[in-house]
């Protein structure tokens, strides 16, 4: 597979503080990558980076085979940037928006308005910016984003202080976005949107890429413990020891029996003999797992 972003030992300082501080990472032509991490991990920095926005104080950045810095008019063709929805023009519509956006790039008015059905806004045509709801403004600025067809997107923060519907259905828009054959690289902090959405995370803390992979193989090398919870009151906590036997851990808090163990399909096994399901949940590893592992703190967003 071919490599779209290519960054080497990038470096940025802002006075004494390291915002980026030796990243390197390598994002596959088409693939969904995110850079995940808390507030002020340097994910933004790195992006501005990538995208040419910021010249790094050192290190090396190949985007599309190309240097992004000093800017490279052969790039913003092909690569597509969500501003933030502050970035709008005053007093247009969602439409006149869209349109001057393609106007610049010296794409069709028909090729915006058809994006502005991609993004699901074409009833909003005619509504002004400033009465679009977060998801809406968020939505249009994708669409402005992909309106010139770029090969490679860039998005900071999408679904940022959106509800959790409107989150979701951003969500599939982007997944669409990437499965039409663009490469996605998206920054966030909320870790549940890098495991639903990205082929492969680096997951960024204090300016540094702490790990890279596939969230299901950074969860699975974790080798974490399953939490297997059913309701109380259907088996003692001495019968739920004998079904855990040695390995298990067992905690009863009056709400739930839970069961912390290894070996989950032997217990929800025994569990089901016993007709002893009710209120079952099971808990595996998730990212914030991973944080936890890898900093020794709890991740907070
Ligand atoms: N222009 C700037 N001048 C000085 N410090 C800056 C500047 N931009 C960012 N920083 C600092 O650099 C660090 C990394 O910021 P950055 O915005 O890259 O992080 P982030 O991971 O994107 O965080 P967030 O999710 O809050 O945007 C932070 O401590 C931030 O305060």
């Amino acid at each position: 597979m071919d490599v779209a972003i290519k960054v080497a030992d990038l470096a940025k300082r802002y006075g004494d503080l390291a915002a980026v501080d030796g990243v390197s990472f390598e994002v596959k032509t088409g693939e969904f990558f995110g850079i995940l991490g808390p507030n002020g991990a340097g994910k933004t920095t790195t992006l501005e980076i990538v995208e040419g926005l910021r010249e790094p104080d050192s290190g090396e950045v190949g985007l599309l085979g190309m240097r992004p810095w000093p800017r490279n008019p052969e790039l913003a063709m092909r690569i597509g940037v969500q501003l933030q929805s502050s970035a709008f023009f005053d007093r247009l519509t969602a439409r006149e928006q869209l349109r001057t956006f393609a106007e610049l790039y010296g794409v069709s008015s028909a090729r915006a308005d058809e994006m502005l059905e991609v993004v699901g806004l074409t009833d909003k045509a005619r509504t002004r910016i400033e009465k679009l709801s977060g998801g809406q403004a968020q939505r249009l600025s994708i669409a402005c984003a992909l309106v010139h067809d770029p090969e490679l997107v860039f998005l900071d923060e999408p679904t940022a202080a959106l509800d959790p519907q409107a989150r979701r259905n951003l969500w599939d828009l982007l997944r669409r976005v990437n499965s039409d054959g663009r490469t996605v690289v998206l920054t966030t902090h909320h870790m549940d949107e890098a495991e639903s959405l990205c082929d492969r995370v680096a997951i960024m803390d204090s300016g540094r890429v702490l790990t890279i992979d596939s969230p299901a193989k950074l969860v699975r090398d974790l080798h974490a413990a399953t939490h297997i919870s059913i309701s109380s009151g259907f088996l003692t906590v001495e019968q739920a020891a004998g079904v855990a036997g040695a390995e298990a851990h067992v905690e009863d808090d009056g709400l739930d029996l839970t069961f912390t163990t290894h070996d989950p399909a032997r217990i929800l096994t025994a569990l089901a003999e016993r007709s002893a399901l009710d209120g079952l949940r099971v808990r595996g590893a998730t990212l914030e797992d991973v944080f936890l592992e890898l900093t020794g703190r709890e991740y907070r967003a």
